[in-house]
Formats: C-alpha cells, structure tokens, sequence
C-alpha cells in the first residue's frame, strides 16, 4: 500500500502525520516500526493518526504511537503538530480544536504568532492511576535503579512519567539509567525518565528518555511532568521556561487539581509517500 504523510516536529521531537480523516490506515505494530525506522523507513519518534470524531462535541480524533509500535495515551508536541497539521491541510477552518485521544479530549489553539497553546489537563499524582507500584503518595520517592537509588516524582499527563531533579543534565545518565527506569518493575506500563536541572524558580533544563523511543530532542508531556514535578517539591514557580536539547517550551501551573499549559512551536518539514507491506 503507499502512505502519504506528513514529516513534522516539535522541538526536534520528530512526527510521521497520516491523514486518516477520508479513509481508515490499518497501522499493526510492525507497520509502525517499519514507518519509524531511520533506516528502512521515513523515521520518527512517533507516528499520529488523524482520524474523523467518534463523539459529538469534538472535531477530530488523533492516535499515537511510539516508534517501538505501541499505542500511547498523549503527546504535548503531538499535539501542537496535530493542530498545525489539521491547519494547514484545510481540514478545519477553526484555530483551537477538540480532538479526542486515548487519554481524553485536548484543545490544543493555534495562535496568530505560529505557536500553540494547548491545555494539557490536570495531572494526576495518585500512584495507582500513573500507574506507579507504590504505599506511599509522597511527592519524592526512593526507586532502586541499577547500583543506585534515585529520587523520583511520579506524575501522569494521560502517560507516566518519572521526573529526577539532576546537578548538570550534559552529565546526567540519560541512556544507561534512562533504559533502566523506563522498564522499572514497578511501572506496570513503563515510563517516561525525565532528568531536571533547576536554573532558577522560572527556569530549568530537560532532558527525557521516553518510554517506546528512548531519549528524544524534547518532550511535551515530559516538560509538563517536570515543572509540576518542581513545583510540588518547592523548586519552581509557574510559568517555566523549560529548555530541552531542541529548543524551548513554556510551562505554566496553577497548583493542583488545575490544568497544565504548554506553549511551543510545531513546525512541517515534508510531506512524502512511502510503499508499505
Ligand atoms: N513516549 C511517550 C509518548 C510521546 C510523548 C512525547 N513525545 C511528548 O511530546 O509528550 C509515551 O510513551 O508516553
């Protein structure tokens, strides 16, 4: 079968974007896997879907996968892609849409200025709903990895993230104890390893090895783990300016039980067609 898609990114954080909104993509996880490979295939940390509605009261419905080939919950530069994507292909005269995905309904907004404000929802800190296997709700907790002990904050933005607050993110064991974490036994889904350097209250630095693609230029979702992460634990004030290695997003939280918002850019590098099996 060919596939017409979309090569887009978010910070670095690169997309294959499939318009699937006229006719089904039957996409099985090797197809994902051939599609994200960097070698055989176009490349890309994950793939988005987007597909018409299957609720009233929304415009679209988008589904992720991580280049490993299986199916998440969120992507905050998904989503920001997501909305440029559906802007720029004429699917929707409107510049905030509701789209649908695993996690819930987003409205991601495409300002006047090129970026994208999207409310990413309230986090959720309860161990059990992460998941993360722990008795304790403390906001810092002790994970055994490898030879050593690290302290995490465990948070969810629709997928799970376990954020650590690091010295210097260029030194920090992203690869080794990325790996390690990412398949902790004590995240029944895995996890998304987010290391943090607190510049300053409105300022840190971020570096995420992601769960189904390993460590990626920036993460969305990961940023926003991370600045509620340093909050809760005192160290920061909203709104953050989060640096990743490919460019930087803005964080802003009100405290618990309010919703996350990112700001950032999407941008479309390509569009092609690839032979699929
Ligand atoms: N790897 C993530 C999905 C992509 C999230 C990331 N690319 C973002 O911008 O939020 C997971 O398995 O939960």
């Amino acid at each position: 079968m060919k596939l017409r898609f979309t090569k887009m990114h978010g910070l670095g954080n690169d997309f294959v974007v499939i318009d699937a909104t006229h006719a089904p993509v039957e996409l099985t996880p090797p197809r994902v896997r051939a599609i994200a490979d960097r070698h055989f295939g176009v490349g890309c940390d994950q793939l988005l879907v987007v597909e018409p509605a299957s609720q009233p009261g929304v415009d679209f419905r988008y589904r992720i996968f991580n280049a490993d080939g299986g199916e998440v919950e969120q992507c905050g530069n998904g989503a920001r892609c997501f909305v440029r994507f559906v802007h720029d292909k004429g699917l929707s005269g409107k510049r905030e849409i509701r789209v649908e995905t695993r996690s819930g309904v987003i409205a991601p907004r495409l300002r006047e200025d090129g970026l994208v404000t999207v409310d990413m929802g309230v986090p959720e800190l309860a161990p059990a709903r992460i998941p993360f296997l722990s008795d304790s709700d403390a906001v810092v907790q002790p994970l055994p990895v490898g030879e050593v002990t690290v302290a995490i904050t465990a948070v969810s933005m629709g997928n799970p993230h376990a954020v650590q607050v690091v010295a210097d993110v260029d030194a920090a064991p992203v690869a080794e104890q990325g790996a390690l974490i990412e398949r902790h036994q004590r995240f029944p889904a895995r996890v998304n390893a987010g290391f943090m350097q607190v510049l300053e209250p409105h300022r840190v630095r971020l570096r995420v090895f992601e769960r189904g693609a390993g460590e990626t230029l920036a993460c969305g979702t990961g940023a926003c783990a991370a600045v509620v992460a340093g909050m809760l634990r005192g160290l920061l004030e909203s709104p953050v300016r989060v640096e990743t290695r490919g460019g930087e997003l803005e964080i802003a939280w009100a405290g618990p039980d309010t919703p996350v918002l990112m700001t950032g850019p999407a941008v479309s590098v390509f569009e092609g067609e690839m032979e699929l099996e």
